[in-house]
């Protein structure tokens, strides 16, 4: 049987304002399996993100002066694997036509998107983020690599 070695994923985390404090509670909640990754996130995000996680965070530029282009250029590219973007329904941004077209790219590229708790909570369990072990194993911090067989 042939298998396929999953390791390291590049997962860029974005909130907008009123939204930042949801996603800081759950990356601490889920903090060992995002720690297993490579974590990009727009500038005052990731701020706030390495300041709660305790581990380098690669920082792009903060939303409204480019972070959510060049995220979406990062999808493009191939250098961003899952997005998890918790915008704001209800509350307009002066660079709505950015966030449009960050959401647009990824579904564009098919990457796995999350835009509430609700389905980041499903992605971060999935096997190939290796979140299935944080529930198995509570303290299992260590770099994932398994064999997972192929769909
Ligand atoms: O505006 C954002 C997403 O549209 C997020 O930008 P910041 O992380 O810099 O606040």
């Amino acid at each position: 049987m042939d298998f396929v070695l999953e390791s390291k994923r590049r997962i860029a985390l974005v909130a907008h304002d009123n939204k930042k404090q949801d996603l800081i509670e759950w990356a601490s909640w889920n903090r060992a399996v995002l720690a297993n990754h490579t974590i990009y996130a727009t500038g005052t995000t990731g701020k706030l993100l390495e300041q709660a996680l305790d581990f380098p965070i690669h920082k792009l530029m903060s939303g409204p002066l480019g972070g959510d282009q060049q995220s979406g250029a990062k999808i493009a590219e191939g250098e961003i694997d899952f997005l998890i973007f918790f915008w704001d329904p209800l509350e307009p941004q002066p660079h709505d036509p950015d966030v449009k077209a960050l959401i647009r790219i990824a579904v564009v590229w098919n990457i796995p998107v999350a835009c509430n708790r609700a389905s980041a909570d499903y992605l971060i369990s999935s096997p190939l983020l290796g979140g299935a072990y944080q529930s198995v194993l509570p303290n299992y911090t260590a770099h994932v690599e398994r064999v997972i067989e192929p769909v």
